[in-house]
């Protein structure tokens, strides 16, 4: 089942793109300056005289005609001349400015735009996605130039079903939607959150090869309860509190019916809504719509991956991943998801009595069976007296009021938190002494220097520290104080990307990025290809999967758990053959364009990977024919 092996990814980049170098011709009904304005056709100078004289161009442009490739170089040299001029700035001026300059690229040109975040993903991810991502939708009203998405609010009501086709692209394909409610781990930011279905749809763009004209970001606007926002008087959104309850699912029902009339073959994603609809919404609607919540169902396939290979780099067999301690600390929509993943994967590993050793903690400390008003969902994972009293643990053990004084990347600061005992107390980390740390909590700092020294008594030889909450400071603790203080040895992953540690004596400690953005893209591009009724838990169990044996042995022992990002288009197309493969052998597919459920039926692995991949959009030139 968990094959360890390197698919000839490196080559794939390559290939891509010479078979992509000749493209098909692209139909326009527009003409003229109506062209240039349009990122979705635009050339800019690149249009060839041919071009220019047939779609009424001459004129319009200056003579000389760039190619691509000078219009990369160009646009390259513009972004590391903005690079050098802003050195020794704040790092939020930096990192604004750069998504502003991409930000313009991708108003103007789409096709430039996505070849440039393509080749360049690693530097660039982080700008469309997070860290920058979260201080884009933090500043949204002011850095608001032109809309992207769509934007569908509490004041529509009744008027979905024809606001639908005001949206120009004929066929969409991923839809990523939000309500704004729990925008990373900044709570929430009301509409400004649209930043976040914008990110993750640029990254199934450069990931997954979906068709830029075929993506639509939505904000589903149903008001605010953040009153600095309601106070702002630039804020964009509607000024009211959030609509609750019936008025509310009213609201994104009309919402998932409008998409499923227009285009019913849309796969939905469902991105940063607090837990309480994250789950609600994913009950209603995923028997019924090709959806997925990506932070309950992704970031738990990308968790268990790193968990599974964690188990490998202490030279353990998987099925030793049922035996794990695994300290979860947060216990909303990503933290049960991971846990629920985690515990079927014990569940097939060991049998349905199976009796995994988590624990579990939200903001009231380590959640127990003694819990009053539990949450249904954590009710699972909430321990029993005789489980812990043994280890002298009680319910809400940790129970701390937790500052989010954030305190990142310098050691100092973390000191400084220590001045402030709060947090997750460092005697269960003792107590318990866990396999794994992770946190879902959204807190910086929590994991503090008490806690980090307490896992060096962890009973793994190589315990891992997942500190996956985003943006960056919202990590619970840096990956330079985690292998200072708990020890060379350990495996770390962060959600948001840090830079790999230099331990001395010419040993680097690996640090890994720990983000759903491993898997969204293949879980939408197999449903989408497969043309899935509904995506299954077997189907994000084959995501998972497949990601977890992606890593040979080597890098696993190196404490690399996922593939470098650079990688993303080839570990996305597997995924998506994972999940299409899994679709199919569950009778869930109905097949996609002109390829049938039998077709791909008779696809072997291979066949369907490079099915995959033949279905994904690369970014270049194609002729334009006027209609
Ligand atoms: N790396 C990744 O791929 C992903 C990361 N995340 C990050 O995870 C974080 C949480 O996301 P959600 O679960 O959706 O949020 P949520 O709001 O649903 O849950 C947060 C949980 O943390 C708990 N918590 C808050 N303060 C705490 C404290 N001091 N000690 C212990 N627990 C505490 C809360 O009680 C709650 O259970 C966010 O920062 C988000 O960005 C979410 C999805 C994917
Ligand atoms: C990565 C992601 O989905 C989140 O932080 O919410
Ligand atoms: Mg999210």
């Amino acid at each position: 089942m968990w094959r360890v092996a390197r698919s000839a990814a490196s080559t794939f980049r390559r290939t891509r793109r010479l078979s992509t170098a000749i493209s098909a011709p692209c139909i326009v009904h527009k003409r003229g300056a109506d062209i240039l304005h349009d990122p979705w056709f635009n050339k800019d100078t690149g249009f060839p005289m041919t071009e220019r004289d047939r779609l009424g161009l001459r004129g319009l442009l200056p003579p000389r005609v760039i190619s691509f490739e000078q219009q990369y170089d160009r646009f390259m040299e513009s972004f590391r001349s903005l690079e050098k001029n802003t050195e020794g700035q704040p790092d939020s001026v930096v990192s604004l400015a750069k998504w502003r300059i991409l930000n313009r690229l991708h108003d103007r040109n789409e096709t430039l735009y996505y070849r440039v975040l393509i080749d360049n993903i690693k530097d660039f991810a982080p700008i469309i996605y997070t860290p920058t991502v979260g201080l884009v939708c933090q500043n949204y009203s002011g850095l608001f130039r032109r809309p992207r998405g769509m934007y569908f609010s509490a004041k529509d009501k009744g008027e979905m079903m024809s606001m639908i086709f005001n949206w120009p692209s004929t066929q969409v394909d991923m839809i990523v939607l939000t309500d704004g409610s729990r925008i990373l781990g900044l709570g929430d930011l009301g509409v400004q959150g649209i930043g976040i279905p914008i990110g993750k749809l640029d990254m199934y763009v450069a990931a997954a090869g979906i068709n830029p004209q075929r993506v639509l970001p939505v904000m589903l606007d149903v008001g605010t309860n953040n009153q600095k926002l309601l106070e702002d008087r630039l804020y964009l959104g509607l000024r009211q509190p959030r609509l609750e309850g019936e008025e509310y699912l009213s609201i994104v029902d009309e919402f998932v019916e409008a998409v499923h009339a227009r285009w019913p073959k849309a796969v939905v994603q469902f991105e940063d809504f607090q837990a309480k609809w994250a789950f609600e919404t994913l009950d209603r609607y995923r028997k019924k719509f090709c959806m997925f919540n990506d932070d309950i169902q992704g970031t738990a396939g990308v968790a268990l991956a790193g968990l599974l290979g964690t188990v490998r780099a202490q030279g353990r067999p998987l099925t030793d991943f049922a035996n794990q301690k695994i300290v979860v600390v947060g216990a909303g929509s990503a933290g049960l998801g991971v846990l629920k993943m985690a515990l079927q994967a014990v569940s097939r590993m060991t049998g349905p009595s199976a009796d995994p050793h988590f624990f579990l903690l939200d903001k009231n400390g380590l959640i127990t069976k003694d819990r009053k008003d539990i949450d249904p969902a954590a009710l699972p994972f909430a321990k029993a007296h005789h489980e812990i009293e043994g280890l002298g643990l009680q319910e809400g053990a940790g129970i701390a009021e937790v500052g989010t004084n954030n305190c990142y990347l310098h050691l100092s600061a973390f000191y400084a938190f220590q001045d402030n005992k709060a947090g997750l107390n460092v005697c269960q980390v003792k107590k318990v002494k866990p396999h794994v740390l992770l946190g879902l909590s959204g807190v910086g700092g929590i994991f503090h220097e008490e806690v980090l020294r307490a896992m060096k008594e962890s009973d793994s030889v190589r315990p891992a520290i997942f500190a996956m909450s985003n943006p960056t400071n919202n990590a619970e603790c840096c990956p330079v104080d985690a292998f200072k203080l708990a020890g060379e040895d350990i495996v770390f992953a962060s959600g948001s990307p840090f830079a790999n540690v230099d331990l001395g004596n010419g040993k680097i400690g690996h640090v890994n990025q720990a983000n759903n953005m491993y898997l969204f893209p293949g879980i939408g591009l197999g449903a989408l290809l497969s043309g899935a009724r509904n995506i299954s838990d077997t189907m994000l169990e084959a995501a998972a999967e497949c990601l977890a044996s992606y890593m040979s042995d080597d890098e696993i022992n190196r404490g690399i758990l996922y593939p470098s990002i650079d990688d993303i288009r080839d570990i996305t197309a597997e995924v998506g053959a994972a999940v299409l493969r899994a679709a199919v052998a569950e009778d869930l597919a109905e097949g996609h364009g002109d390829v049938g459920v039998r077709e791909l039926q008779h696809m072997s692995k291979e066949e369907t990977i490079e099915h995959v991949r033949q279905n994904m959009w690369y970014p270049v030139y194609g002729p334009l024919v006027h209609e």
